[in-house]
C-alpha cells in the first residue's frame, strides 16, 4: 500500500519501531525506499543501512517551523516529499518578504551541520509546503558510530580523488569542495552503471575494480564490413546485393549488427584518466571535438565515485581539459578489430573441430559448395548469436536456424525489403576453406 507521494506505509510503521526492534529485512525495506532521496543516496550502501535502521518519518504542514537559527542541533533531516525554506530570523516570517529566500526541495538534507559539528543552528528552516521528512536524532547517530562511519567514507573519497593525476594541481578547499558533493557506488560483475556515458550528469571515477564500455556498431555502415563480405564471398557467382551500384548491401540496412566492442578502465589506469575523458568531452569539450556516440559503461566488479558535473565544472580550468582530449575509436576502426577478433575466433574453432575429428577428415577439403538461388533470401543467425555465411552453400540441408532475410530480388510479386529485426551478432563464420586434414 502506497501514500499519496507513493511512500509505502509500510515504511512508515517500520520507522515508528526502534533502531533495535527492525529486522535485516524490515531495514532494507527501508533503505531501498529511501533511494528516491538524492542526498541519502549519495551515502555508501553501508552507511544508507545504519541510517535506514535508526531513521523515522515525520510529517510537517505548511508554514510549520522545522528548526530555528540559534537552538542546539538535535537532529537532522532528509527531505521525502515537499520543499522548506532557510531564514535568518527565528520565526521564518523573512521567507515571506525575501525576494530569493534558499529554498530546499525533495532530495535535500538539512540540519547536519550543527549536529555534526555540535553547534548552534546556523537558520531556521520552514516549511514552504505539506512536507514529509525522515529524521535521524543525534543519539542514534552516534549510539551507532554513524559519525565515524560517515568520515570513514569521506576521507576515502577525498584520498581516492587527491591521487588522481587530473586533481593534482587543485587546492585542497577544491578537493574538500568536489568530494562533499561526490558519492561512492559499487556495481556487480555485469551490472550497467550508465546506460550512455556521454549523457550522464556526473564525472565517473573508477575506484576499484574494471568497467567496459559497450558500444553498439551498425556494420551496415561501415565501410570495412562491406569490403570483408566482399572479399569473402568473391567465389559466389551473382550476390546482386554486393555488386549492384545502389544495393551497397542494402538488404542489410535494416539491421544493426551487435558489435560488442570492449573497452576496458580500471583503477591501475588511474593516473591515465582518459576514462575522464569519455566523460568530460560532452560537456566540456567545443564541438568539433564531441563524440555523441552512446556509450554504456558496464561494471566488471567495480566502485565508482561520481561527481557532480555541476560543482566540477565551477572548480575546472577549461584550458586544462582540452589536455585531457582523446579519440575513442571510429565505428570503422571497431568493426576492424571485430573482424580480426572474429578471424581469431574462427580459426579456433575450426582447429578445434578439426582435432576432435581429425579421422573423419583425411585430406583438405573445401567444405562449401557453389550456392544456389536460394542465398541470396537467407543467411542465418544462430542461438549463440553467430551469423553463419557459410550457411549459403548448405542448400539441401534444413538447420534448426533462425533465418534472416539478407536480399530479396526485386522480382514484380515482390518487390520490397523484407521486414527484419534487430539482432545480436557475437561472431560471424564466412564460407572458407576448412582446416580438417592438416592435423
Ligand atoms: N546556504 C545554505 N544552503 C543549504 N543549506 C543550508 C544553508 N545554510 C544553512 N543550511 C542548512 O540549514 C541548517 C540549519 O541547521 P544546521 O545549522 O544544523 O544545518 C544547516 C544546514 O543544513
Amino acid at each position: 500500500m502506497f501514500s499519496q507521494d507513493n511512500l509505502p506505509l509500510r515504511v512508515i510503521q517500520i520507522t515508528r519501531k526502534r533502531p533495535e526492534w527492525r529486522t535485516e529485512e524490515e531495514v532494507k525495506f527501508v533503505q531501498s525506499c529511501l533511494q528516491e532521496i538524492e542526498s541519502y543516496g549519495s551515502y555508501s550502501l553501508r552507511l544508507q543501512f545504519l541510517l535506514a535502521k535508526v531513521v523515522r518519518f515525520e510529517w510537517f504542514e505548511r508554514g510549520r517551523v522545522i528548526l530555528k537559527k540559534g537552538q542546539c542541533g538535535i537532529s537532522f533531516y532528509f527531505i521525502y516529499f515537499g520543499s522548506v525554506a532557510l531564514t535568518d530570523d527565528e520565526d521564518g516570517s523573512s521567507t515571506l518578504t525575501a525576494l530569493y529566500p534558499v529554498v530546499l526541495q525533495k532530495g535535500a538534507k538539512f540540519g547536519e551541520v550543527s549536529v555534526l559539528k555540535g553547534t548552534r543552528r546556523v537558520a531556521t528552516v520552514i516549511c514552504l509546503e505539506d512536507t514529509k521528512l525522515f529524521v535521524v536524532d543525534k543519539d542514534d547517530f552516534f549510539a551507532n558510530k554513524l559519525d565515524e562511519e560517515l568520515q570513514e567514507e569521506l576521507c576515502y573519497r577525498y584520498n581516492f580523488i587527491k591521487g588522481v593525476k587530473f586533481f593534482e594541481k587543485w587546492s585542497k578547499r577544491s578537493i574538500v569542495r568536489i568530494t562533499n558533493s561526490s558519492k561512492m557506488e559499487k556495481f556487480y560483475y555485469g551490472q550497467v552503471i550508465t546506460k550512455d556515458i556521454t549523457k550522464s550528469d556526473s564525472v565517473i571515477l573508477i575506484s576499484k575494480g574494471t568497467c567496459e564500455i559497450l558500444h553498439l556498431v551498425d556494420l551496415t555502415a561501415c565501410p570495412s564490413y562491406h569490403k570483408w563480405v566482399c572479399r569473402q564471398l568473391t567465389h559466389l557467382p551473382k550476390v546482386p546485393c554486393l555488386t549492384r551500384k545502389t544495393g551497397k548491401l542494402c538488404s542489410l540496412a535494416g539491421f544493426l549488427w551487435k558489435l560488442l566492442n570492449n573497452h576496458q578502465v580500471n583503477n591501475s589506469e588511474l593516473y591515465c584518466p582518459w576514462y575522464l575523458c569519455i566523460l568530460l568531452y560532452q560537456h566540456f569539450f567545443p564541438d568539433h571535438m564531441q563524440d555523441r556516440r552512446n556509450m554504456v559503461l558496464v561494471s566488471k566488479d567495480a566502485e565508482v565515485i561520481w561527481l557532480k558535473k555541476d560543482t566540477f565544472e565551477k572548480l575546472l580550468d577549461l584550458g586544462k581539459v582540452l589536455e585531457l582530449h582523446k579519440r575513442y575509436p571510429s565505428d570503422d576502426e571497431l568493426c576492424q578489430k571485430f573482424l580480426e577478433e572474429n578471424q581469431w575466433k574462427m580459426i579456433k574453432k575450426d582447429l578445434t573441430s578439426s582435432i576432435i575429428q581429425r579421422k573423419c577428415a583425411p585430406k583438405i577439403t573445401p567444405v562449401f559448395e557453389k550456392p544456389g538461388e536460394h542465398v541470396h533470401n537467407s543467411w542465418t543467425i544462430n542461438q549463440a548469436g553467430i551469423l553463419d555465411l557459410s550457411m549459403l552453400h548448405h542448400k539441401h540441408q534444413q538447420y534448426p536456424h533462425r533465418f534472416v532475410p539478407v536480399y530479396m530480388e526485386p522480382t514484380r510479386q515482390q518487390p520490397v525489403m523484407p521486414e527484419a529485426k534487430l539482432r545480436l551478432i557475437h561472431s560471424i563464420i564466412s564460407p572458407h576453406t576448412c582446416l580438417k586434414g592438416l592435423f
